[in-house]
């Protein structure tokens, strides 16, 4: 066992909706003890400026530049992680002297694993000096650099939580953490701990563009658009046919691999009830590339909110003698996990543990990953301490 650190962990996921705060104390191994955690709202301006950023990200060749708002967007969205920051430890009493170490996401803006390129915004330098606490950042590029699909990172953790699940025997295994985010990703857990995961399809992201494009809304909040509508087969099998399901490799997702449906093929009910099937089929066959059939399922982000999506797949899971249960169910937070596994993973890189596999992300071997900026030292965002390698 190592020692025991506190860490926050700051997500900004593909949905863009807002970040995630969550405390954690842990080894970076099996020991985890998660403290409270918060969501700070993006406004309605700031989203439309992350998606212009978006678009400004699609002609990056090399993954330091930050061409068109980039810069400046880059510059805002860490203030406004380091803004969510000190309102958190506000709210919970705390000084920055009793944090360890924040372990910071960023927000993808471009990620094309095919072409060995992730690009995640956010100043790791700035942060440290505004919140005078040590940052772990950019976690995806050296899994990238050994072969990997650079995502999913979150493996490890779920690895951790089903290891304490197992002792209190809450679940039977073998166990599939689903987190139903703008992307939706799966971890494996063995009987034995073996892990294997992957993407596993889009998750919130099309039903979140479908209802604002036809609706004015940003998603479609208890699935009451979707609980109104049809299935269209036709539309539903043109996304379920997609080669992503049936390829060979697993692939990491970028949130434009999918694409919205055009107004033409279905009216808003039956639009959003088709891709809320579809964000759940997804998952089902996707999870028939794991080494067997699960016999629980963990589902956590915002898609377990829907409960379209959550009845679909409990019907799906059923036909295969699976039990599908919220993070809830089981006294974990859906809500949290990414920002509390962003917390773990930067505690696993300042003890050079590793944040990825060859059965998570592909990459050739474990390694470990993340840059590191300290609150001490007032470093150039190029010269941050890469945690990646040790010799
Ligand atoms: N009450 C709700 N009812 C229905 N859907 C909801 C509800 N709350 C959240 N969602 C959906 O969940 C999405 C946010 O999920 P989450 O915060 O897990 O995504 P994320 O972290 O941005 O994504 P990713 O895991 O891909 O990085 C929203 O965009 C919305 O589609
Ligand atoms: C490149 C990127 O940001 N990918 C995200 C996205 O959102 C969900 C899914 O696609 C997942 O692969 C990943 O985030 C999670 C938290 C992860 O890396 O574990």
């Amino acid at each position: 066992m190592g020692k025991l650190l506190t860490a926050i962990g700051l997500m900004s996921g593909t949905s863009m909706d807002g970040i995630d705060v969550a405390l954690l104390r842990t080894d970076g191994e099996n020991i985890v003890e998660r403290g409270p955690s918060a969501g700070y709202a993006y406004d309605a301006h700031f989203r439309a400026r992350l998606k212009q950023g978006l678009e400004d990200a699609k002609s990056i060749t090399v993954r330091t530049e930050r061409p068109g708002t980039l810069a400046q967007l880059e510059r805002d969205l860490t203030l406004r992680h380091a803004e969510a920051v000190m309102a958190f430890l506000r709210e919970n009493n705390l000084l920055p002297e009793n944090i360890d170490v924040i372990g910071f996401h960023g927000q993808t803006v471009l990620h094309r694993p095919d072409e060995g390129l992730t690009v995640q915004i956010g100043d790791g330098d700035l942060l440290a000096r505004e919140t005078q606490i040590d940052i772990v950042y950019d976690m995806r590029a050296n899994d990238m650099i050994h072969g990997g699909q650079g995502a999913p990172l979150i493996p490890v953790y779920h690895a951790a939580l089903a290891h304490g699940l197992s002792e209190k025997r809450a679940i039977d295994a073998p166990v599939v953490f689903v987190n139903i985010g703008g992307i939706s990703n799966l971890t494996f857990v063995g009987a034995d701990g073996r892990i294997v995961a992957y993407d596993s399809g889009p998750g919130n992201t099309l039903i979140d563009q479908w209802v604002e494009a036809h609706a004015g809304v940003p998603y479609d909040q208890g699935g009451m658009i979707a609980s109104e509508g049809t299935i269209v087969p036709e539309l539903a099998d043109r996304y379920l046919s997609h080669p992503f399901f049936t390829a060979e490799k697993r692939r990491s997702l970028d949130r434009n691999d999918f694409a919205p449906p055009s107004g033409a093929d279905a009216g808003l009910e039956d639009g959003a009830r088709t891709l809320a099937y579809v964000t759940a089929a997804a998952i089902f066959k996707s999870a028939g590339h794991l080494p067997e059939a699960p016999a629980t399922y963990v589902i956590c982000g915002g898609g377990r909110l829907n409960p379209t999506i959550m009845k679909d797949l409990t019907a799906l899971a059923d036909t295969a003698h699976g039990r599908v249960l919220t993070a809830e169910a089981l006294e974990l937070n859906g809500d949290s996990m990414e920002a509390e596994a962003w917390a773990y993973l930067a505690v696993r890189s300042l003890r050079g543990l590793p944040l990825t596999y060859p059965e998570t992300t592909g990459v050739d071997r474990p390694v470990s990953g993340g840059r590191f900026a300290s609150q001490a030292i007032d470093t150039e965002p190029d010269q941050g301490t890469t945690y990646g390698e040790r010799p």
